[in-house]
């Protein structure tokens, strides 16, 4: 390994270090989740991913044919699909789909075993169908959480062999005050949804009423999950399509069949555009150990990356890292990490709580705190 978690008493909290020298390229680490969730809505418009690592459980023409609202259209080179669907199986209770057996046990053993619905039938009074409703109207697309992370995270603990050891890997995540907490969990469910949260809270205590729990279930505990949640929870997303694309680029073909392939590539992102819009991934959120501990740098030197089209991540080095020096990522997106140091900050800000002291804000100090025209638009549109 040629990282390690240094931990300082100031704000900094938690940081990842280089132990050694990190050329550019490299990958540093690679981990699962200890939880992870799909979005509801995502789940609700038929975005089919294995319910416990978001692998597609639908191949890449499926993909395309659903996207582009075109059922008869025929995907070239079906052998660049990597969706194994011989593989796939389901809870024989719920019917809750998972890519593989691994995961299907995995899993169970992990949160299934209190969270199964028992029944394929839909029931619109269990507490579970109870809280996905409630979410689903609290928090519309484009969606950036799900309250059922917190579900499968006290599952976790409720399963567990060791209580003990679990709640303290939940509370390792924990670095916030009182006060910020409140803050974030206000961002968390837009500014009109505050009252809901102790909604939430009732709703999740009647799907878990489980006493080794109920440290987190109380107010401020719950506030607390709501904050370990939006500053710790990394967005994952997989595609088959965009998997069977990077199996095609791989190929070896003449550039008349590179450019005819580059065309019908192009067409189908302008059919599935036009007849879905901007959202063609599975997505959902999870939470990270490793990852977890890394801080944000509006000039990053690593970058985190979905190799397997699930939701195992990989830390990749951006630039050479030199031994004793922090890894960061960025929390913004390509777009963001481009804006001022005015809009960067709010962003942070708005999304994080904290006040960004990367090595870039402090150089720009100077600068006035001007907003980039993107956000000045989008606050327009707004
Ligand atoms: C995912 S955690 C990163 C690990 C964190 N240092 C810890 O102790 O858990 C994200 C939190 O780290 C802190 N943080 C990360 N990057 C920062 C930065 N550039 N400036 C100030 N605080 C930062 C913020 O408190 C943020 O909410």
């Amino acid at each position: 390994m040629a990282f390690e978690v240094r931990i300082f008493p100031n704000s900094k909290g938690k940081s990842l270090y280089a132990t050694s020298h990190i050329p550019m390229g490299t990958l540093i680490l690679e981990e699962d989740p200890i939880v992870y969730c799909q979005f509801s809505w995502n789940a609700l418009c038929k975005y089919k991913a294995c319910d416990n690592c978001l692998r597609p459980l639908e191949t890449a023409e499926e993909n395309v044919r659903r996207l582009m609202g075109n059922p008869l259209f025929e995907l070239p080179y079906p052998d660049c699909c990597q969706t194994d669907k011989n593989n796939s199986t389901s809870c024989d209770l719920c019917g809750n789909e998972y890519c593989s057996e691994n995961c299907k046990i995995s899993a169970f053993n992990q949160y299934h075993k209190v969270l199964c619905l028992q029944s394929r039938e839909r029931n619109n009074s269990h507490p579970i169908e109870l809280l996905e409703e409630a979410w689903k109207n609290m928090h519309y697309p484009p969606e950036t959480s799900s309250i059922f992370l917190i579900v499968r995270l006290l599952a976790n603990i409720v399963q567990a062999s060791n209580t003990d050891e679990a709640i303290q890997k939940v509370l390792s995540f924990c670095h916030k005050s009182v006060n910020e907490e409140a803050q974030l969990a206000h961002k968390f469910l837009g500014d009109k949804f505050i009252h809901q949260i102790s909604l939430l809270r009732e709703m999740v205590a009647n799907i878990l009423p489980n006493p080794q729990i109920s440290q987190f279930l109380t107010p401020e505990g719950f506030q607390s999950l709501l904050a370990l949640i939006g500053t710790n929870a990394q967005g994952v997303g997989s595609s088959p399509f965009s998997a069977w694309r990077q199996n095609v680029e791989k190929l070896n073909l003449s550039s008349k069949d590179r450019e005819k392939i580059n065309n019908i590539v192009d067409t189908i992102y302008d059919d599935m555009y036009a007849h879905t819009g901007d959202f063609l991934n599975s997505e959902g959120v999870a939470l990270y150990l490793k990852q977890s501990c890394i801080n944000h740098s509006c000039d990053p030197n690593a970058e985190i990356k979905f190799l397997h089209n699930n939701s195992r991540l990989f830390l990749v080095a951006l630039k050479d890292i030199q031994p004793d020096e922090e890894i960061l990522i960025s929390y913004l997106g390509e777009c963001e990490i481009n804006r001022s140091r005015h809009s960067r900050r709010k962003l942070l800000m708005e999304n994080y709580i904290f006040a960004c002291e990367c090595s870039k804000c402090l150089e720009e100090i100077d600068q006035l705190d001007v907003t980039s025209e993107e956000d000045m638009s989008t606050e327009e549109d707004n």
